[in-house]
């Protein structure tokens, strides 16, 4: 009998672990008791997933309203948190729970309601006890028992880099698959303690270092003070695997404000030592092209995502780099965390957390959306991640990706070797070009120096001439009138000219150089972390990098379909209305040419196929890319690529943005100009009355 008592007293313990006060919880166990006949075992097995299911199952069926008690207001989260059956990806089945459903009677199953709900409806005053965590040893104790909720456990590896993730959020039992649209709660609650609690083990080679991080959503402080993580965690040495056995425990306890949310957040990652990056290798390839997380970024679930910024051993590197996001709603918190045995050893995460969408109290379903996936569909050489945690709106799947130009009918592209003449290639070169003198006949477009330094960035003069260009593209002189000649699209007639642009050459087919050629850089590809990322209502679909970018970097071409303008002309036609628009003019160097006929006034339209650039939003004047027009296969300029490098040191997680060189007041355009949101102090559109 006392033995009984001691197990009730230990599940009701458990339960308090995951916020769960014992008045409700009691009457379920006791039902349960019952219906099991007193066989204990089934309760406790999975860390008494039975009863945690039980009790989430009667909030389910009983829809139980949203006026509760503040202090009972938590059991509505958990109510709430849960996603509605067709969107959860968690197989309930897996639970390998005893059938409760089934097995309980009508008249059992609405006393057990009844009870529930009279638990919840009844206001009590619950006493905030201050949280505390066992110890390591007091944990062996068989009073606290980790939960085994099935932990979301994720592998990515990248430059030999492995992350593990085990992710758990209190409570948060059905959602550990990590894609998924989830519905959650707002709702208004006073103090809040949460406590969020996970184990594993993994077997992998060469483990090296277990870091555990805690992060606790909700508008509630600007620091982390709240928030602490504490994990035991031990590798054993062993051929062929090292085992890691984890057991992490993350507490927050803070004050919430009213109409958001708290979450608490447990990731441990561990780390591999890295190995050189090779993109010939064809395991790294194999391992990158993995379509499920970025390199060295973990999704967690409700979209709060932990970037591993960087690893380093420096005591240097500063521990707040505070707001890196040009949107309101998505502010960052970077993280420091210290490794494990050492003082000196840091990773830095940069913490972003969400907005979480909520079903709210009209019942309205707000849906939280993650898609997860290579919008690149495997082409590119590091996958390119969709991720949207401010909107319901999904990945936008109205384009067709592809990596490289392609043309649409009529429009004149030729690459005929017999068209590069030899002083359009190097045809004697050897190895790489920028490592010989004199520098050879590719460099000539950039006046006798290459266009790229040694470590494959833009020559900062060249940037530098480059940006300059596009911020003087408002007066006139360094415009050339030349659209009187012919109709232009930019302004059908009433064109302010077009700007001349300085070419970059690349090497190429007919170069005696290789693919090694340092010359060679926008050919190669995106060879860059990238982010497919929902920015805002306003703004829509942008592009980010996960990586932090020096200036001068080519983070990637602007990649769609060849169209002559008239073709262009015919689309705008039709696409008036649309919200957004892709097509960009292929016109850097109509300043030089004399009449030109129609298939070779050409233009670049990204909207029905294209790559991640069709997601670069356009900032006035101050962007962080500048895009340069690139000579590659042609020498003729009619036709040339059209590529992005930084203009300044760029940080993961920035948006990437380019200036459209859009004319705001433009009135005669086919397209009307957006109302424009990039937040510079020089923006030109702000000042657009729509
Ligand atoms: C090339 S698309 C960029 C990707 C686009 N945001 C999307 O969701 O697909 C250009 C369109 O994005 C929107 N956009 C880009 N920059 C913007 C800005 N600064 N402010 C407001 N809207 C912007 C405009 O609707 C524009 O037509």
């Amino acid at each position: 009998m006392d033995e009984d008592k001691e197990r009730f007293r230990r599940a009701l313990d458990f339960m308090k672990t995951l916020g769960l006060h014992s008045s409700v919880v009691s009457p379920i166990l006791r039902r349960l008791l019952k219906l099991y006949e007193n066989e204990w075992s089934l309760i406790e097995e999975e860390n008494y997933r039975a009863l945690a299911d039980s009790y989430f199952d009667q909030l389910e069926n009983k829809d139980i309203a949203c006026s509760y008690s503040a202090e009972l207001q938590l059991e509505c989260l958990s109510y709430k948190e849960i996603p509605p059956a067709d969107s959860v990806h968690y197989q309930r089945g897996s639970l390998r729970r005893p059938k409760i459903n089934t097995a309980i009677s009508d008249s059992s199953r609405s006393e057990l309601e009844s009870q529930v709900h009279h638990s919840l409806s009844m206001p009590r005053a619950v006493k905030e006890e201050p949280l505390e965590f066992p110890s390591a040893t007091e944990r062996k104790d068989d009073a606290f028992q980790p939960a085994a909720l099935p932990a979301a456990s994720i592998l990515t590896q990248e430059q030999g880099k492995q992350i593990v993730l085990f992710n758990k959020e209190h409570k948060s039992k059905l959602q550990n698959n990590y894609s998924g649209d989830l519905a959650k709660c707002h709702k208004p609650r006073k103090k809040l303690a949460i406590i969020a609690h996970s184990e594993g083990s993994i077997r992998k080679e060469g483990l090296e270092s277990l870091l555990c991080i805690a992060t606790a959503y909700g508008n509630v402080s600007d620091d982390e003070s709240g928030v602490s993580a504490k994990h035991v965690g031990k590798i054993t040495e062993g051929i062929p695997h090292s085992i890691m056995e984890v057991n992490c425990t993350a507490t927050s306890s803070r004050s919430i404000s009213e109409e958001k949310d708290a979450n608490l957040n447990l990731a441990m990652l561990c780390t591999t030592p890295a190995v050189p990056c090779n993109p010939s290798n064809q395991k790294q390839r194999e391992a990158t092209s993995k379509p499920d997380f970025p390199h060295d970024s973990v999704m967690l679930n409700r979209g709060q995502e932990i970037s591993v910024l960087e690893d380093s051993c420096s005591d240097h590197m500063p521990e707040e780099r505070g707001n890196i996001d040009s949107g309101p709603a998505v502010p960052y918190k970077r993280l420091v965390l210290r490794r494990k045995g050492s003082s000196s050893s840091k990773l830095v995460a940069t913490v972003k957390e969400e907005p979480i969408c909520a079903q709210d109290c009209e019942g309205q379903h707000k849906k939280y959306i993650l898609d997860e996936y290579d919008i690149s569909r495997g082409q590119e050489l590091f996958p390119i991640l969709v991720s949207n945690s401010v909107s319901n709106e999904s990945v936008p799947h109205t384009f067709c990706y592809i990596k490289s130009n392609i043309t649409f009918q009529n429009a004149y592209v030729n690459f005929a070797l017999a068209r590069i003449g030899e002083e359009d290639c190097c045809a004697k070169c050897i190895g790489n070009c920028l490592e010989s003198y004199p520098p050879c006949h590719c460099a000539r477009e950039t006046s006798g120096e290459f266009a790229y330094n040694l470590d494959g960035r833009l020559r900062q003069s060249l940037l530098q001439e480059a940006i300059e260009d596009k911020r003087n593209t408002e007066s006139s002189s360094s415009r050339n009138k030349y659209c009187d000649k012919f109709s232009c699209l930019l302004s059908s007639g009433d064109c302010k000219g077009h700007l001349i642009r300085k070419f970059v050459k690349e090497c190429w087919s007919k170069c005696g150089c290789d693919m090694r050629c340092g010359n060679r850089v926008v050919q190669k590809g995106i060879c860059r972390k990238l982010q497919v990322s929902y920015i805002s209502r306003a703004k829509g679909w942008g592009l980010r990098t996960l990586e932090d970018l020096p200036s001068g970097s080519f983070v990637c071409e602007y990649v769609g379909e060849i169209l002559t303008n008239t073709e262009l002309d015919k689309r705008n036609a039709v696409r008036a209305g649309h919200s957004y628009h892709y097509p960009t003019l292929l016109d850097a160097d109509l300043s030089s040419e004399t009449i030109l006929q129609d298939e070779e006034l050409l233009c670049l339209d990204a909207t029905n196929y294209g790559n991640v650039a069709r997601f670069i939003n356009h900032r006035c004047y101050d962007a962080n890319l500048v895009d340069i027009p690139v000579e590659i296969e042609s020498p003729d300029h009619h036709y040339y690529h059209i590529a992005f490098f930084t203009t300044r040191e760029v940080q993961a997680l920035e948006e990437l943005t380019w200036d459209y060189c859009i004319d705001f007041n433009d009135k005669k355009h086919p397209i009307k100009a957006f109302r424009c949101c990039c937040g510079s102090d020089y923006c030109r559109g702000r000042r657009y009355k729509a």
